[in-house]
């Protein structure tokens, strides 16, 4: 390691930092690693102390647990209030944020979230704003197919996607006459849309929802912009194209605008356990900031390389040249409080936080966006958007916003370009939610109820009142529904109307997008103008859930409920027995998941994967998830639900399982044959036989130790 204002920095590190960051920077490397110097003297800390409150706080809960139980929900609420847990009241004010962009402020719709360790996903995220709804229905469950698909171009299929595309655009884009599947093509200029049917023409029922066009020249090539909630749709027109063809009136796709937001991920979807990871995640986000990124890699026998896509131009409806946006707004989310890194050390060799570390790297990496020298804009309206996971109440949202004004001070950023998205997903943010965004009132864009991390604080915290419900019945607990609306309910209250995003969770099924199309509605009816989805496909196909629910409308029948906070209170403890069966059926579930993921991130250093849980489903699994699981067994184990024995049992049996479901994968290590020389393995258990006394049941400790070994070992 070589030394930098006392640091002792990862060499990959140091020249990435050196010899990519600071290039085009007015910052050399010494004022760099001076400033990232002064930030880990000034506030590491002050973050051990709030960490220490934390540990103080559970212990006194657990203790308070032994002598009650659960005590009643007044006795319980009293306690925390004395505690400090809970502040005696939690009354909404107005927030102050400015300088924030229209996806942000004023567009609903999709937040996509990627790795910032795959080049390939991040650009392909990055270019998620605009998706074929044709691809979505085709390639998916979107649309149930009747036949076996034809290799290549599937006529029967493209039929059917067509047919449910008129559909949809006869629900959305109704026309005064008749219906789009009578359409025998469309013609755009500055005055509108005609549409011409067998019958003579017509036009869209509603004229306000013609947006623009471009094209079409000789051959007939253009497209059609509608808009409806905000939200951007192109028919593709090019009747030479192979589906244009076969379209009745040359629509060769349907564009839908998806993504409109993406978080770039730094947190628990990666595993970056030394400098090097880091390095490559930093890489991926200075390269969307500078716009320079690409990744080359063959897809269908085709190398093919991946770098950002241009804004689009159009006519607008009036006439005058019309450009919309051609990527995803980007957010970057960084690591929480509570994290380390070895990338950099301290002199004394301490580790620095990580969070520090990560602050300063992507905001410093965001000045070529701000400063325009970027291949493209990324924020138009000058800031910067960071996303802070595993905050703990409102001083710990008060901490991150100091560092933030500290970073643009080492920066010489404007006061307040870097805004502060509040991750909801530690029970003491959720129940004194109105402080937690009081205390960053003029830098926060958003509120996100991120129930899996919050699902796995919840278990921790009641952790010695009882066991918990099972896994799958956690959705249908009275303090999830509670937690879920109150978010809506502070957001309101705090004015995020036309500011801010009230954002709501991951669907956690990458390929099931029938049972997302169905279910996942219920976000923006719920008043989220924002919810994460897994993928680029995911995205298209929720954004027609905005293009249904006028977010903005649901916020006006919304406004003033004041969902009951002592509600959120309401432990999700068991209340009756469970068969044999239904505790064995959840072990094995649980230590499936486990094992699935782990095997990844210890052996491989993939962050985030889809584990088929035992019926075949594929989960989205990341860290959240593993918090949950590796919880829900612990505290299970610690009350006697089960006993070690049958845990370890259970855990060499599903190894065998999660072995054989990764057959064929290249570089797989393999853990049944050698449970005890397994790191994977190894991890796996510890998270569960070390959950009850792991620092509000978080994952990485254990999960980096044993990547570092793994690493090590190859
Ligand atoms: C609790 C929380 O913190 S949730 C937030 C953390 N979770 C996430 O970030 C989930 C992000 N999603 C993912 O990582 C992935 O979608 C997974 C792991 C769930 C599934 O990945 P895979 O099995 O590789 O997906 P699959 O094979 O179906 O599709 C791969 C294709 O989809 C694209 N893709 C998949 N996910 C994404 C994504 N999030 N962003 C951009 N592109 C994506 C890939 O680029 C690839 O397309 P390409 O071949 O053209 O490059
Ligand atoms: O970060 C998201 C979550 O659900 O946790
Ligand atoms: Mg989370």
């Amino acid at each position: 390691m070589a030394s930098n204002a006392g640091l002792q920095v990862d060499p990959q590190l140091r020249q990435f930092v050196e010899g990519e960051l600071l290039t085009g920077l007015d910052l050399g490397p010494e004022a760099f690693w001076h400033a990232l110097a002064d930030l880990q003297a000034r506030f590491a800390p002050r973050i051990s102390e709030l960490l220490a409150r934390r540990d103080e706080l559970q212990a006194r809960i657990d203790d308070w647990h032994a002598t009650h139980g659960a005590g009643t929900p007044q006795q319980y609420r009293a306690f925390l209030v004395e505690l400090g847990y809970l502040l005696p009241t939690d009354d909404a004010a107005p927030i102050s944020v400015g300088d924030v962009d229209p996806e942000i402020a004023e567009i609903p719709g999709p937040q996509l979230v990627v790795p910032a360790t795959v080049p390939r996903y991040a650009l392909n995220a990055a270019n998620a704003r605009w998706g074929s709804l044709y691809d979505a229905l085709y390639g998916t469950d979107a649309l149930p197919s009747d036949h076996e698909l034809a290799p290549g171009y599937d006529e029967q299929r493209g039929a059917q996607v067509i047919a449910a595309a008129d559909a949809l655009l006869d629900e959305l884009f109704p026309l005064a006459a008749g219906s789009h599947a009578e359409a025998r093509s469309y013609t755009a200029d500055e005055r509108g849309l005609v549409v011409f049917l067998p019958g003579g023409e017509t036009g869209l029922a509603d004229s306000a929802q013609f947006a623009g066009f471009r094209g079409a020249d000789g051959d007939g090539r253009g497209g059609v912009l509608l808009r409806r909630n905000g939200l951007h749709v192109e028919l593709t027109i090019d009747p030479a194209h192979r589906v244009g063809r076969q379209h009745h009136a040359g629509v060769a796709d349907v564009l839908l605008e998806s993504a409109i937001t993406t978080i770039v991920d730094l947190e628990d979807s990666v595993a970056t356990v030394d400098g090097e990871d880091k390095t490559n995640a930093y890489r991926t986000w200075l390269g969307l900031m500078t716009g320079e990124l690409t990744a080359t890699f063959v897809k269908g026998g085709k190398e093919t390389v991946r770098s950002v896509h241009a804004d689009r131009e159009y006519t607008g409806a009036g006439g005058d040249p019309l450009t919309l946006p051609g990527r995803s707004l980007l957010l970057v989310r960084n690591v929480g409080h509570h994290m380390t890194t070895s990338a950099v050390r301290t002199a004394d060799g301490a580790e620095v936080a990580e969070g520090v570390l990560d602050a300063l790297v992507t905001a410093a990496a965001a000045r070529y966006d701000l400063a325009g020298a970027g291949r493209h804009s990324n924020s138009r309206a000058g800031s910067v958007y960071i996303v802070k996971p595993k905050q703990h109440g409102p001083d710990e949202v008060a901490l991150t916003v100091e560092l933030f004004a500290a970073v643009e001070e080492k920066l010489g950023l404007p006061a307040k370009t870097l805004k502060i998205g509040i991750m909801d997903e530690e029970r003491r943010t959720s129940v004194n939610l109105a402080h937690a965004v009081a205390a960053a009132a003029d830098r926060v864009i958003f509120v996100n109820t991120g129930f899996l991390d919050r699902t796995g604080d919840e278990i921790h915290t009641c952790f010695a009142a009882g066991p918990v419900i099972p896994k799958g019945d956690m959705k249908s607990s009275v303090w999830l529904g509670s937690y879920e609306d109150r978010n809506v309910d502070v957001a309101l209250g705090s004015s995020f109307a036309h500011r801010a995003q009230i954002g709501k969770g991951m669907w956690a099924k990458p390929a099931a997008m029938a049972d997302m199309l169905e279910q996942k509605v219920a976000q923006p009816r719920q008043g989220a103008n924002c919810a994460w989805v897994p993928s680029p496909t995911a995205a298209t196909l929720h954004a027609l859930h905005y293009l249904r629910t006028d977010v903005h409308g649901v916020w006006n029948e919304l406004a003033g409920r004041a969902t009951d906070r002592d509600r959120l209170l309401v432990l999700p403890l068991l209340d009756r027995e469970l068969s044999t069966e239904e505790a064995t059926h959840e072990l094995e579930t649980n230590a499936q998941s486990i094992l699935g993921y782990v095997v990844r991130w210890v052996g491989l250093g993939i962050g985030c994967s889809t584990v088929p849980d035992l019926e075949g489903v594929g989960l989205m699994e990341d860290r959240a998830t593993l918090r949950i699981s590796s919880q829900l067994i612990a505290n299970w184990l610690h009350h006697g639900v089960v006993d070690e024995r049958t845990v370890r049992d259970t855990f060499a049996r599903m190894a065998a399982l999660v072995d054989e479901q990764n057959e064929g994968e290249p570089g797989y290590p393999p853990m049944a044959k050698d449970l005890e020389g397994s790191e994977s393995f190894q991890a796996a258990l510890e998270l569960v036989l070390t959950g009850r006394t792991e620092p509000n049941g978080y994952t990485e400790r254990v999960l980096t130790s044993w990547r570092q070994k793994a690493k090590q070992r190859a």
